[in-house]
């Protein structure tokens, strides 16, 4: 049997289930609240509010060992080709810790350790300084993890304030450098490839307002177009291949989640990430929660049909994750040929969004609850609050566990207007705390969760040549803009008539 085949099997149980609500599911079969759930270290999963029973799950399993996704798993760490039409690997696992054992993985192990050393020192270097803030310039894989990271665990007093900058809009750099001493602050710029339009323009207005290239800073691949740019060697961190950016995090592409948070909690983070490899790879399949977070997800697109997904962590310190999981999902998986180039029979990533809790209840949950389309949805929380609020942190918690109970279990009524369906699912996941390890946990959950969801459809999760057809047509429409030339698109002349006035 073909694996389109086997997705279409998928359907077949869920046609078996139409009638079958959560509340069935979960009264015939309790032990399924323990049973469908896993740990890993202080990140705990739980599957029972999702519409399998176990005949299904047995066809999902089925499905992970026909795609062999442990054999996968192997690959991928083992820094094989695994994005094949780029010829890379794609060996963010080196960048934290040792699982692969080939001569490519320890090379790039290596690589990364000396990257680290350096990234100390030149941390050491700031810290001895007058330098008080810091201005990233990046964007996508060069912006959203560092951002996410520092938002989430950048402590009040430390060493280093740290700040972004991404969009092109002018407005970005104008708020961030408003309210920062050019004296007192060092620029990082960071891109993979150095020839990102973005970044290039925002990194020479902080070139610029800095007045000083010694306090700039690059991450790249690309030594000679940083050198172009003005940033000599010694300022410069290295980037390799062997990183997609959405996976970079973890490399010196970190720098500024090292400077916000220190290197030492840094480490840590990668010890998460780290652990969960190790997990990802060694686990068996029923006992892995990588394994079960990709299958559910593909039971959600291809047996239930859901058209968009959500995520919604109760912990604003969160909030920023939907953003950062937009890429890596949504750029890994947005694809509709296979890695041989056909046609894929079968639909691939949904949309994903979401919000924090409780914030996201006074807006979208409304549709959450009441509207046509179901919305599966990850939610996640923290156990134990870092903060003295403890009757906040109560109600956070009770809040977290009312929504999922309520989407799972819906609640009748005459009037409907009043009436919950219910029978909308859900994943829980929970950290027993937010630390640098389990967040570097539960980031590499989701990085390897993409990943096992590319081998179930057959997809190249480290390719995006879906995102380069509007930067060239952006730049061939920039002299239009400029008057100087005539745009081909009659709608688009038309929209520049209106731009010129
Ligand atoms: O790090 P770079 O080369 O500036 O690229 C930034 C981002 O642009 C993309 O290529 C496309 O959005 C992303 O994959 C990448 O993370």
């Amino acid at each position: 049997m073909t694996m389109t085949s086997l997705l279409d099997g998928l359907d077949a149980h869920a046609q078996r289930l139409a009638s079958s609500t959560l509340v069935n599911l979960i009264a015939n079969d309790p032990a399924r609240a323990q049973e469908f759930a896993l740990r890993c270290g202080p990140l705990y999963a739980n599957f029972a509010r999702q519409r399998y029973d176990r005949t299904a799950l047995d066809a999902l399993f089925d499905l992970a060992k026909r795609a062999d996704l442990a054999g996968a798993m192997q690959q991928l760490l083992g820094g094989e080709t695994v994005n094949g039409t780029e010829g890379r690997a794609a060996l963010h696992s080196a960048l934290r810790g040792g699982v692969a054992t080939s001569a490519f993985a320890l090379a790039a192990r290596a690589q990364a350790l000396s990257a680290q050393l350096r990234m100390r020192e030149l941390i050491d270097a700031l810290a001895a300084s007058d330098v008080t803030d810091i201005v990233s310039v990046g964007i996508g894989g060069s912006d959203l993890g560092p951002r996410l990271i520092v938002d989430a665990l950048a402590r009040p007093g430390a060493r280093f304030r740290v700040h972004f900058i991404s969009n092109v809009d002018g407005n970005a750099a104008r708020r961030v450098l408003a309210g920062l001493d050019p004296a007192k602050t060092a620029g990082v710029v960071i891109s993979k490839t150095f020839g990102t339009q973005e970044t290039l323009l925002n990194g020479g207005i902080v070139r610029e307002w800095l007045g000083n290239n010694d306090r700039l800073y690059a991450v790249s691949t690309n030594a000679q177009r940083v050198a172009d740019f003005g940033i000599p060697p010694e300022r410069t961190l290295p980037m390799w291949d062997w990183v997609g950016g959405r996976y970079s995090l973890w490399s010196a592409v970190g720098f500024p989640i090292a400077l916000a948070l220190g290197m030492d909690r840094f480490e840590q983070l990668l010890e998460g990430a780290a652990a969960m490899d190790t997990h990802a790879l060694h686990a068996p399949l029923h006992g892995n929660i990588t394994v079960w977070h990709a299958l559910t997800a593909v039971w959600n697109r291809n047996g239930l049909h859901a058209a968009t997904q959500a995520v919604l962590p109760y912990d604003d310190r969160l909030k920023l994750l939907p953003n950062y999981l937009q890429q890596l999902v949504m750029e890994s998986l947005g694809k509709s040929v296979r890695v041989d180039g056909s046609d894929i029979a079968a639909d691939t990533v949904p949309v994903w969004w979401g919000g924090a809790g409780t914030d996201t209840q006074h807006s979208f949950f409304q549709a959450l609850h009441q509207g046509t389309q179901i919305v599966p949805a990850d939610f996640i929380g923290v156990v134990k609050a870092d903060h003295p609020h403890a009757a906040n942190h109560a109600a956070l918690l009770a809040n977290l566990l009312a929504q999922t109970e309520a989407l799972a279990n819906g609640q009748d009524s005459d009037d409907p207007h009043r009436r919950y369906p219910g029978n909308r699912p859900s994943t829980l996941l929970l950290l027993d705390a937010l630390t640098p390890q389990s967040l570097g946990m539960l980031i590499a959950l989701y990085e390897h969760s993409v990943y096992l969801q590319s081998v179930l459809w057959g997809i190249n999760a480290f390719d995006q040549f879906g995102v380069e057809l509007g930067k060239q047509v952006a730049s061939r429409l920039l002299p239009a803009l400029r008057g100087e030339s005539q745009a081909h698109d009659a709608v688009t002349r038309a929209l520049l008539a209106v731009i010129h006035g």
